[in-house]
């Protein structure tokens, strides 16, 4: 069966002609309509029209083009994305974008890391979560405008993990009913917080909050850092930026002092704890509810996990159709190297963890919705739930994506080392997603934590019921049960590959709290007997995280199924399903076979059956990475082409290599031509 229609997407970038035969042969080959598997990864024909329409504009903007970045010195690059910030904010008036939906996909279609990042995905969100109604009817239409920028301001140059440990003071002033923010050591400097250094005007900055010598501990304040008149740092403050970095370069990732600035008691982010005019101290509901905008924050990375990941895939996969290496035999035409079974096992399981992933991002989305609601109702009940299970996602996929980035540039061979690949940067860009947000290893502890928590009260209690995800951990007779899956066919069974995924994860659970009560029996006190199990710990959350990607993709297929889905469209999504779940089992074999979970009995086929997946997917690989739609403004890769036309696009963009503007090299006469030209 051939596409139902082909995407409705210019070429931008790649250099017209033809397009490749190879590509165009395998469009023509799917197995199943690719329009309609789009349609369902975006929400519909007309959502995804609607990204179209946003995709295109972007694509043929001359103010938003790529192809000269790796050109442009840090500062131009800086310069530029602030010419994209105003350009975006001319769109939205020119083209009435006013919705946030509209805004983020403009956005999204822009595909840069913006200086005005932090201020729609931190700054306004935490004026929302955690100002009063009065503090959002003041600072809301003004941020909203434009008018004030401002960016999330927590992490110090001592300390980003532990938020107990930032220094930075604000003291309640009772005499002028003001607070002092003040910066006591050099560790107190604000340190990465984006667009700091030079964009924001304003800022939501976390200080200790110290009334009448009493500690109160970290809260939210609104402060202004720049006149708005001149955009110069007001008194007491020192701002900047804080210098070069792993790549990031159009973000201002800045640093900040504060000299005993005074400001207003109402700027003091009000809606959970309150600090009267007497300078009585009100407890928030819940100790933790001040870290909310980070919990958003986290859901927002799992659900762009899928698309970063989709992007390399869709390159490496095209790229791999087009490249050609060795015929098998003297004589016969030389093989794509997509056709070769390492590569197949390289990208494809990196392809169907990209659709697993788009169907996490589904469901973190909704839980926290969920959240949100109750939090509005002042329900905290869920929070426990939220923050773990979205820290261990956050981990889990951020971690993975970024090491499928690398495997595809490594795919690539030489071309992706190439930065017009696209490869290097998506890395480059990617990568702080494992570090910012919370450390990945130490939001594993929190979940990990989390679940050990749950394990220990299932235990005291038999036939306590656990919410939906965790549910596995009331079974420890799950312990007692082995894998069944001894044939190829058994193994593409949900329920078994579930099985395999909870057992793993219960196991490691209950050995992480068997050893924290061996290591108490030792002598330890609690904190240290943790100490001793924190390798493990990360391995526990790693392995619940597993249990639950996989499970979502099983019940979305599920639900799929039940809503009349189209039967080539299902079939090709359980390929997918099944390739994620065995080869991450395959991955994390030692976990199997560790506790006999596993025998050579199982290994066997699961391996041949992975196989037989590869296979599979290999005539639907274009297929499948053409329904992510991407543009080649999104993909901003010479290998990753719509038309496949590789080589005259990478040929095309190294002319605009500044060392070809002349044929004679700068330096040849001072360096080259001395020696070339001595005297033997
Ligand atoms: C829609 C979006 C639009 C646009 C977006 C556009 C662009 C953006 C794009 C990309 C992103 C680009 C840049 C990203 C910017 C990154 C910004 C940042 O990095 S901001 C700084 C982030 N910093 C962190 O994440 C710090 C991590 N540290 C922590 O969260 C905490 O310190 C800790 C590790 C959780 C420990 O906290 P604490 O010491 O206070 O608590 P305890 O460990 O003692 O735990 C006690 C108790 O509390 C529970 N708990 C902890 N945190 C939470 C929480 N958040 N919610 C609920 N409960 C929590 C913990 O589990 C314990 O529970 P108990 O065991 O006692 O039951
Ligand atoms: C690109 C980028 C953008 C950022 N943007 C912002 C922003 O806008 N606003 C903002 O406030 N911050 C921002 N940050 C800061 C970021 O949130 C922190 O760097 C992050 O939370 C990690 O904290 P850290 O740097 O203190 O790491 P550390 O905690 O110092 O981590 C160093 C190592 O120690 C380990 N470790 C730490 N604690 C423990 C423990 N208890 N047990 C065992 N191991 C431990 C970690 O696993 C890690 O391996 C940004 C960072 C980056 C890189």
């Amino acid at each position: 069966m051939s596409s139902s229609s082909k995407p409705n997407l210019p070429v931008t970038n790649a250099v017209n002609g033809p397009p490749n035969a190879d590509l165009v042969r395998e469009r023509g080959a799917a197995s199943f309509p690719v329009r309609d598997l789009t349609y369902l990864v975006y929400g519909g024909q007309e959502r995804t029209e609607h990204l179209e329409r946003i995709a295109n504009m972007v694509a043929s903007d001359p103010v938003f083009r790529k192809t000269d970045r790796f050109f442009l010195s840090r500062t131009e690059q800086y310069r530029r994305s602030l010419e994209k910030v105003r350009h975006y904010k001319e769109l939205i008036a020119k083209h009435n974008l006013h919705s946030e939906l509209d805004q983020q996909d403009l956005r999204q279609a822009i595909d840069e890391d913006l200086p005005i990042g932090l201020h729609v995905g931190m700054f306004i969100p935490t004026i929302v979560g955690q100002g009063t109604d009065e503090q959002q009817k003041k600072w809301l239409p003004l941020a909203r405008a434009y008018k004030i920028i401002g960016t999330y301001a927590q992490t110090e140059l001592g300390h980003g993990s532990f938020i107990r440990g930032l220094e930075t003071v604000a003291t309640y002033d009772k005499s002028t009913q003001e607070f002092v923010l003040n910066s006591p050591t050099l560790t107190a400097t604000k340190w990465w917080p984006g667009a700091l250094g030079k964009t924001s005007t304003h800022c939501v900055v976390f200080a200790r909050l110290v009334i009448s010598d009493r500690e109160c501990g970290v809260h939210p304040f609104m402060v202004q850092l720049r006149s708005l008149e001149n955009h110069e740092p007001l008194k007491g403050i020192t701002v900047g930026d804080i210098g070069p970095k792993f790549a990031y370069e159009t973000m201002d990732n800045g640093f900040l002092r504060f000299d005993h600035v005074r400001i207003p008691r109402d700027h003091m982010l009000m809606r959970f704890a309150q600090v009267a005019a007497d300078g009585t101290y009100s407890t928030p509901p819940h100790s933790k509810v001040s870290y909310a905008t980070m919990v958003f924050m986290r859901a927002y990375i799992i659900g762009t996990a899928s698309s970063t990941l989709a992007k390399a895939v869709t390159i490496a996969v095209r790229y791999s159709c087009v490249r050609k290496q060795f015929p098998l035999r003297s004589g016969e035409p030389e093989q794509q190297i997509l056709n070769y079974q390492n590569q197949q096992a390289a990208l494809f399981p990196l392809l169907a963890t990209a659709y697993a992933f788009h169907f996490t991002g589904n469901y973190i989305r909704q839980m926290y919705s969920d959240f949100v609601r109750g939090m509005r109702a002042q329900d905290f009940s869920v929070l426990p739930e939220m923050h773990a299970t979205s820290a261990g996602l956050k981990s889990l996929t951020t971690w993975i994506a970024s090491a499928g980035i690398e495997t595809c540039r490594a795919s690539c061979g030489g071309h992706g080392y190439s930065k017009l690949s696209g490869l290097p940067s998506l890395y480059a860009n990617y990568i702080p997603a494992c570090t910012y947000e919370g450390d990945n290893t130490v939001m594993c502890f929190q979940l990990a934590r989390y679940l050990l928590k749950l394990y220990g009260k299932a235990q005291a209690k038999p036939g306590l019921r656990l919410p939906g995800n965790v549910s596995y951990l009331e079974k420890s007779t799950l312990l007692d049960e082995r894998c069944d899956a001894s044939t190829e066919e058994l193994w593409l069974d949900p329920a078994r590959q579930l099985h395999a995924y909870r057992n793993r994860a219960l196991r490691l659970v209950a050995n992480c709290a068997n050893r924290l009560v061996a290591e108490m029996q030792k002598g330890k006190d609690e904190v240290l007997a943790v100490e001793a199990i924190k390798s493990d710990m990360v391995k526990v959350a790693k392995a619940h995280s597993y249990y639950v990607v996989l499970n979502n993709f099983v019940n979305a297929i599920e639900q799929l199924r039940a809503s009349g889905t189209s039967t080539p469209i299902l079939r090709v999504l359980k390929t997918l399903c099944d390739l994620f779940a065995l080869h991450f089992i395959q991955a994390d074999l030692g976990d199997f076979l560790e506790y006999g979970y596993l025998s050579s009995l199982h290994t066997e086929p699961l391996h041949a059956q992975i196989r037989r997946l590869l296979e599979a997917i290999r005539p639907d690989a274009v297929a499948l990475v053409d329904a992510f739609n991407f543009t080649d403004h999104a993909l901003g890769s010479a290998l990753g082409v719509h038309n496949g036309r590789v080589y005259e696009t990478l040929f095309e963009w190294a002319q605009q290599e500044p060392l070809n503007k002349t044929q004679v090299a700068p330096g040849y006469h001072e360096y080259i031509k001395p020696f070339l030209l001595a005297k033997m």
